[in-house]
C-alpha cells in the first residue's frame, strides 16, 4: 500500500512537542497516520527536552476519523490491514493516554470519529469557534472503535454521549464548550500558543492532569444508567431497526470498567466492519461525494460565477420552499408572483417555514428577521435586471413556461442562468422561444425544497459547462447533495420511481390488498409505501404526472382507474383529509375501509379478477414484484445516458426518493441480488402480468453476460448530455 498521511513534530521553545496530522483534504487517519503518531508520542516521551505534547492537524482540520477506504482493507482482509484493539489499546490508551507527559488537543477545524477519539485521549481539549466535534460512525454501519463509546459518557453524561452516537450528529464549538467537552474556544491565531500553555501548565501541575478513562464525575449511578440504556434501546428498535448500535459496548464499560468495554469495542467493531450494512454505507459515503465529479463539465477546470442575488419565479409551495433554501443560506431572493394575493400568500408560506424553525429552536427570532429582510417580493420583472440565478416554479404548461423564460430572457443580466423546477418538461421546449439554450437548465428540487437533501441539475444538449458548475455550486452552498442529469421526462428520479405507483397499483387492480404493499414496503426500509406516498403529493399532481408519462412513453404506466374514481369524488389525497387512507386533522394516516368499493370498481373497469397466485406471495416477492421495474427503469436510465454513473442514481434514490441508505442505494442493491435473478423474474412476470415488467435491453445484455448493472463500461448508448 503507498504510503498515505503521516504526522509532522516539532519541538516548540518551552518543550512542547507539537504534532500535526498530515493527510489532506481531512487528515484522515490511515494505518501510516496512526503509526507515525505512535512513534512521534514514543519520541516525545523519550527527548529530555519534551515536557508536554500538543496534537493539532494541518490545513483547518484535526482530522476526519478513521481512513474510510481502511474499511475495505479489513474486509479483504489485506496483509497490512489495520488492528483496532491494538490502536485503541496498545496506542491510544497504553501510549497516548498514559504518557508521562501531558498532552493537550488544539482542535483547528473538525473532528469527527477517530479525530475526537485522539482527542479524547489527550488531557484537554482548546478548540476554535467554527470547530465541529462528533462521533459520526453509525452512520457508516460501525460504532467509535478508539475508545469514543468509552470516553465521551465519561466526558459529556450518558444521555448527551447516546445523542451524538445514535444522531451521529456533530456539535459546534460552543455546544461543546458549556458541555465541557473541549476547555476553552480561542481564535485560531491564538490556538496554538494557548494549546502549547495549557499543556506546559498540566505538566507543571498549575492546571489538573485528567485521564478521561479514570472519571466517573460525569456519568450516571449505574441504576439511571440502565434506565437511560433501556429508553434508548426502545427507541433505536423502534427509530433505525437495521442499524446496529453501541449500547452493550457502553455498558460494558459502565458495569464492568472501560477496559473490559474498549476490549468489547473493539471486537463489535471488527465485526461489524464486514457486515453489509456497513459496505452499503462506505459505497454511500463515497458515492455521495463522487456526484459532484461530472466528467466532461468539472474536470474542465471552470470556476463557478459568483451568484450575489436570486429570483424566484412563483410563490407555489415549491417556491416558497427553493426561496427558504436560498435564504436559510444567505442568498438575497426576488419572489415574483403574478397579482399581490398570491404573492402574499408565497411570502407567507416562507414565514411560515421559517418560523416553523424558531419554534423548533433551529433558529432565534433575531436571526429569523434578519433572514425574512432578504426576500423582496414584486409582481413585475423590474427587480430581475442584477440577478445572477433565476428559478422557474410556475404550473406544468408549456406554453405559459416559454413565455416566462422569453421574459427572463428580456429582463434578465446576460450572464444570468435561468433554471426551471419542471419536473417533466423537456428543457428544449421550454427554452425553444429564447436565444439563450446555453444558460438554461433544469434545478429540481424535492418537497418540501428547505428540507430534501437532493438537487437534480438537469442539463439539456445546449446547456453550457459552466451553467453546471454554477448550478453545483449553488447546491453545495445551500447544503443539497447535487446530482446532474440529461434531459427526459421524469429525469432520473421520479423516471426511476414512477414504476413504484404504477406498479402497485397493478397488484391492486389484481387482487392485493393495498395496506398489505404500503406495510411491506416500509418494514423494507422506505418512509411511505406506494398509497401513503401518493396521499401526500395528491392525486392532482399523481394523474397530471401519469398523463405526461403516457404521452411520452406510452406503455411505461399503468392505466387503473382506482386514482381517477377517488379523484372524482373529491377524495384527493392527504390534502383533503381522505385518499388511501383517512387523516383526522393529523398527519397519522389510518386505514379506511371505505376504499374497497372504489378498489371492487376498478377491478371491474379493468376486467381483472383476484389474482390467486399473487395473494400467496410472501412479503420478499411482494418487495421484489414493486423493486424490480424499478430497478429496470433505473437501467434504461442508465442506458439513455440520462445519469453518468450508477453510484449517482443510487444516491438519487436514497435523497430523493428515501430508498433505505443501509442498502446503499437502488443500484448497488440491485447488484447485491443479481442481474441474472432479477432478469428472469421480470421476465417471468412480463408473460403473467404485462409489458410493465419487460425487462430492458441493458439489463437483459448484463443478465446474460453476469456483468454487475453498475458497470457502465459497456454502455454504447449515447449520452444525453
Ligand atoms: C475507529 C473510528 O471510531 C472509526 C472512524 O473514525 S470512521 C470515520 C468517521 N468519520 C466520519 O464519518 C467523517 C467523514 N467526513 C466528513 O464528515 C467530512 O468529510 C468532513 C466534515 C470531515 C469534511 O467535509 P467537507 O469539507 O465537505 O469535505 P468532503 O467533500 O466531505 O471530503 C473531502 C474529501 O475527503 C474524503 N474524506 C472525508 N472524510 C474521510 C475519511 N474519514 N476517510 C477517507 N476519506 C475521507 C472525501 O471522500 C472527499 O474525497 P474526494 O475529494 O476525493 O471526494
Amino acid at each position: 500500500m503507498a504510503e498515505k498521511g503521516r504526522t509532522e513534530m516539532e519541538v516548540r521553545p518551552g518543550g512542547v512537542a507539537l504534532i500535526t496530522i498530515s493527510n489532506p483534504p481531512v487528515n484522515a487517519l490511515s494505518i501510516h497516520v496512526l503509526y507515525s503518531l505512535k512513534d512521534h508520542y514514543e519520541e516525545a516521551l523519550r527527548r529530555n527536552d519534551v515536557k508536554a505534547i500538543v496534537v493539532t492537524g494541518k490545513g483547518g482540520v484535526f482530522s476526519g476519523g478513521l481512513d474510510i477506504n481502511t474499511f475495505g482493507a479489513i474486509q479483504r482482509n489485506k496483509a497490512e490491514q489495520l488492528k483496532v484493539d491494538y490502536v485503541s489499546i496498545d496506542v491510544m490508551t497504553n501510549t497516548l493516554e498514559a504518557a508521562g507527559k501531558p498532552s493537550v488537543a488544539a482542535i483547528n477545524g473538525p473532528a469527527l470519529g477517530g479525530g475526537l477519539e485522539i482527542s479524547m485521549v489527550c488531557q484537554a481539549r482548546i478548540s476554535i469557534p467554527t470547530a465541529q466535534l462528533g462521533l459520526p460512525e453509525l452512520q457508516l454501519g460501525v460504532i467509535p472503535a478508539f475508545g469514543g463509546t468509552q470516553r465521551l459518557p465519561r466526558l459529556v453524561g450518558l444521555t448527551k454521549a447516546l445523542e451524538m452516537m445514535l444522531m451521529s450528529k456533530p456539535i459546534k464549538a460552543e455546544e461543546a464548550h458549556q458541555l465541557a467537552l473541549i476547555d476553552a474556544i480561542v481564535s485560531p491565531n491564538d490556538l496554538l500558543n494557548t494549546a502549547c500553555r495549557w499543556a506546559l501548565d498540566i505538566s507543571e501541575s498549575r492546571r489538573p492532569w485528567v485521564h478521561t478513562l479514570s472519571r466517573t464525575d460525569k456519568l450516571e449511578s449505574p441504576d439511571e444508567a440502565r434506565e437511560i440504556l433501556k429508553f434508548a434501546r426502545a427507541q433505536v428498535q423502534k427509530q433505525a431497526a437495521n442499524l446496529r448500535h453501541p449500547l452493550d459496548v457502553i455498558e460494558e464499560g459502565i458495569v464492568s470498567g472501560p477496559q473490559a468495554g474498549l476490549r468489547k469495542e473493539a471486537i463489535a467493531f471488527q465485526d461489524l466492519v464486514f457486515s453489509d450494512t456497513c459496505k452499503s454505507l462506505v459505497h454511500v459515503f463515497f458515492s455521495q461525494r463522487a456526484t459532484s465529479k461530472v466528467p466532461g463539465i468539472t474536470d474542465l477546470g471552470l470556476m463557478p460565477r459568483k451568484v450575489s442575488k436570486v429570483a424566484i419565479v412563483g410563490g407555489g409551495l415549491m417556491g416558497s420552499g427553493i426561496a427558504t433554501a436560498l435564504m436559510l443560506s444567505n442568498y438575497p431572493v426576488v419572489l415574483k408572483e403574478v397579482n399581490d394575493k398570491f404573492l402574499d400568500a408565497g411570502i407567507d408560506r416562507i414565514k411560515a417555514n421559517l418560523q416553523s424553525r424558531v419554534r423548533k429552536g433551529k433558529m432565534t427570532k433575531e436571526i429569523y428577521e434578519k433572514t425574512l429582510s432578504l426576500l423582496t417580493g414584486v409582481v413585475d420583472y423590474e427587480r430581475f435586471k442584477d440577478v445572477d440565478l433565476v428559478i422557474e416554479e410556475i404550473v406544468e404548461n408549456v406554453k405559459v413556461k416559454q413565455q416566462v423564460f422569453a421574459d427572463l430572457e428580456r429582463y434578465c443580466p446576460s450572464h444570468c442562468v435561468l433554471a426551471t423546477n419542471t419536473s417533466t418538461i423537456d428543457l428544449d421546449l421550454i427554452g425553444e422561444k429564447t436565444n439563450s439554450q446555453d444558460r438554461i437548465a433544469g434545478a429540481h428540487f424535492f418537497s418540501p425544497a428547505h428540507v430534501m437533501p437532493l438537487l437534480e441539475i438537469v442539463r439539456s444538449n445546449h446547456t453550457s459547462p459552466q451553467v453546471v458548475v454554477d448550478l453545483l455550486d449553488v447546491g453545495k452552498k445551500i447544503k443539497k447533495t447535487p446530482v446532474v442529469v440529461g434531459n427526459c421526462t421524469g429525469f432520473a428520479v421520479n423516471r426511476m420511481f414512477s414504476p413504484y405507483t404504477s406498479i402497485a397499483l397493478l397488484l391492486v387492480d389484481r387482487g392485493m390488498d393495498v395496506y398489505k404493499i404500503d406495510q411491506v414496503c416500509t418494514e423494507f426500509g422506505m418512509p411511505m409505501g406506494p398509497f401513503r406516498l401518493l396521499d401526500l403529493v395528491g392525486f392532482g399532481v399523481a394523474l397530471a404526472s401519469g398523463m405526461q408519462y403516457l404521452e411520452n412513453s406510452p406503455g411505461s404506466v399503468d392505466k387503473s382507474m382506482l386514482i381517477p374514481l377517488m379523484f372524482e369524488d373529491k377524495r384527493t389525497g392527504e390534502a383533503s383529509q381522505k385518499g388511501f387512507y383517512k387523516y383526522e386533522g393529523n398527519r397519522k394516516a389510518i386505514p379506511d375501509p371505505d376504499i374497497f368499493k372504489y378498489v371492487e370498481k376498478s377491478r371491474r373497469m379493468a376486467g381483472t379478477v383476484p389474482d390467486l397466485e399473487l395473494l400467496k406471495l410472501d412479503d420478499k416477492e411482494i418487495v421484489e414484484m414493486v423493486f424490480f421495474p424499478v430497478i429496470n427503469e433505473a437501467c434504461q436510465v442508465l442506458s439513455e445516458g440520462i445519469a453518468n454513473k450508477a453510484s449517482d442514481l443510487d444516491i438519487a434514490s436514497i435523497f430523493g426518493m428515501g430508498f433505505p441508505p443501509y442498502r446503499g442505494g437502488i443500484v448497488y442493491w440491485a447488484d447485491s441480488i443479481g442481474a441474472k435473478r432479477i432478469h428472469a423474474r421480470l421476465s417471468e412476470w412480463e408473460m403473467k402480468h404485462g409489458q410493465l415488467f419487460r425487462p430492458c435491453s441493458y439489463l437483459s445484455e448484463r443478465a446474460a453476460e453476469g456483468v454487475p448493472l453498475s458497470s457502465t463500461a459497456k454502455n454504447n448508448a449515447k449520452a444525453r448530455m
